[in-house]
């Protein structure tokens, strides 16, 4: 994969500076110089989804290439890899972190975000070239051009490419918790927005399919998703605490930032500064209360109706109670399974320009 990345690397780079050690495919040294030059160059990798919202990132990225050129390619070495199809994202951040990127930007939506994010982490652990000691890591950037980009919205931020390169240029960080899914086959999955479960894990598993049709597919994969849905019984055990029986559970959404599913504040008091999670339950929600309270969902006072459910945890455990179908779950949008899964977070695990 190192070579395979290497090689598009080539392909894709917009700037090329001189490469200093053969075994390395960005042009690094230890001390981060350049070239010989004194100034400290970095790389900056773009991972870019170009079917991304429908093909419009793929355009959009074309579009913005001059500005991107002009603010960031003074001070910075800039590689652009395109996905060949889904998670390449993270396998491409992956080998960009250990060849030594300084960052990498994920351009796309919260979907390119999130395998982005998956890339910073293996095994249930960071990847990382470089020891605590070095004071160096690998940061996460975002240039949003997707459909819903519902993670931006939690900082306020708008879904603007020429804003989100000045946050780059400008080079702030901040450290952010990031969420872990696990308790599958295989790999935890990380999140940094929501995750969710039940009816709502089953309106993203459609809302995929009909990314189509814009921010309508969030309303055409819930009405896809109501159809034969039926609240279910679910132990629940959050931290340490004993197991739980919870009843006729219509879904379960738990936050590491505030919105989802195209601009709801799902979990309004979530942040990923916060080094917890915020768990909202709904249980006995019908149809017509999601039709009728739709604007609550939107304005986050939502939380407040009788029954709904919300807690402030470290890590939340689901499991089914008796036997039922699979109950869905997604994180930050993409199907990842059915439950048991424990929910958690690694706070403070990520460096992000913001
Ligand atoms: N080259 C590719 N071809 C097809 N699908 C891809 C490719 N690269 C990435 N993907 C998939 O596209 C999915 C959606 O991408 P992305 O999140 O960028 O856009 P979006 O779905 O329009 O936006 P949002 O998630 O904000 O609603 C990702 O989950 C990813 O797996």
């Amino acid at each position: 994969m190192v070579v395979g990345t290497a090689v598009m690397m080539r392909a894709n780079s917009l700037v090329r500076a001189e490469r200093l050690s053969p075994g390395l495919d960005l042009p690094l040294n230890p001390s981060g110089a350049v070239g010989g030059d004194c100034s400290p160059k970095k790389n900056f990798v773009f991972v870019i989804n170009p079917k991304g919202a429908n093909g419009k990132t793929g355009k959009e990225w074309k579009k913005i290439q001059p500005y991107l050129r002009e603010m960031l390619s003074r001070n910075c070495n800039m590689h652009e890899l395109s996905t060949t199809g889904p998670f390449h994202a993270a396998e491409i951040t992956r080998d960009a972190i250990r060849e030594g990127a300084d960052a990498v930007i994920a351009v796309g939506g919260d979907g390119t975000l999130n395998e982005v994010v998956n890339g910073f982490f293996e095994a249930g652990k960071p990847v990382s070239l470089y020891g605590p000691e070095t004071g160096r890591s690998t940061a996460l950037g975002l240039i949003p051009m997707g459909t819903g980009s519902d993670f931006i919205r939690t900082f306020g931020w708008r879904n603007d490419p020429r804003e989100a390169i000045e946050r780059i240029a400008k080079g702030t960080r901040s450290r952010i918790d990031v969420g872990v899914v696990s308790g599958g086959s295989g790999e935890p999955r990380y999140f940094i927005n929501v995750a969710s479960l039940h009816l709502s894990g089953k309106a993203a598993f459609y809302a995929s399919k009909y990314k189509r049709f814009g921010n309508l597919c969030y309303v055409f994969g819930a009405l896809r998703a109501f159809y034969g849905h039926r609240d279910q019984n679910l132990r629940i055990k959050v931290d340490d605490g004993d197991w739980e029986l919870f009843e006729k559970i219509t879904t379960i959404c738990i936050g590491n930032a505030k919105f989802y599913g195209g601009g709801m504040k799902i979990t309004p008091a979530a942040s990923p500064t916060s080094g917890d999670l915020q768990v909202v339950i709904f249980q006995e929600f019908k149809w017509y209360d999601f039709l009728f309270k739709l604007h609550k969902l939107y304005n986050g006072s939502h939380i407040s109706e009788r029954n709904v459910f919300v807690k402030s945890v470290q890590g939340i455990q689901v499991a089914v109670e008796g036997s039922i179908d699979g109950v869905y779950v997604e994180s930050d949008g993409e199907h990842v399974g059915f439950l048991p899964r424990r929910f958690s977070v690694m706070p403070s695990s990520l460096e992000m320009f913001v």
